[in-house]
């Protein structure tokens, strides 16, 4: 049986390598990607999107959920396994592009810094 080292090994590389990526790219959306969607729906100021609303709120309730989902995001980590992990990452990464948007900043911006 794969320890779970090698186990975690094979899982970086087919990452790494691009395998296993055609199946799932429909249901799958980059942080660009997401990026992008949220900038054009805030200055579209779309109706019914819950991401207007928070960014209407105001960076104190975006900083509220930036850091539940921080905190979730190391429960999961300690407590509730990998799935819930990435579960959690995917809402803190959300909030964090909410963070963005409210400070005017582009992912070039941060990644440039990286
Ligand atoms: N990826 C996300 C996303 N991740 C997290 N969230 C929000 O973050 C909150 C966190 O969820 P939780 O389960 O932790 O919280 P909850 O207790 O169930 O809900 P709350 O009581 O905290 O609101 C929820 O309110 C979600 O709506 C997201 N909301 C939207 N998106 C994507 O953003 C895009 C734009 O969405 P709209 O602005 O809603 O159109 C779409 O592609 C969405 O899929």
């Amino acid at each position: 049986m794969d320890s779970p080292s090698s186990v975690q090994n094979d899982h970086f590389c087919d990452w790494r390598e691009g395998r296993g990526k055609e199946g799932a790219r429909e249901a799958m959306k980059t942080f660009d990607e997401l990026y992008l969607e949220l900038a054009e729906k805030w200055r579209e100021r779309t109706p019914g999107s819950g991401s207007v609303d928070a960014l209407d709120k105001g960076i104190h309730h975006i900083g509220k959920k930036l850091l539940e989902e921080a905190a979730e995001t190391w429960m999961a980590a300690e407590y509730e396994g990998a799935e819930r992990v990435a579960e959690e990452l995917s809402q803190l990464l959300y909030w964090s592009q909410l963070v963005m948007i409210s400070a005017g900043l582009t992912p070039h911006d941060v990644y440039s810094r990286l």
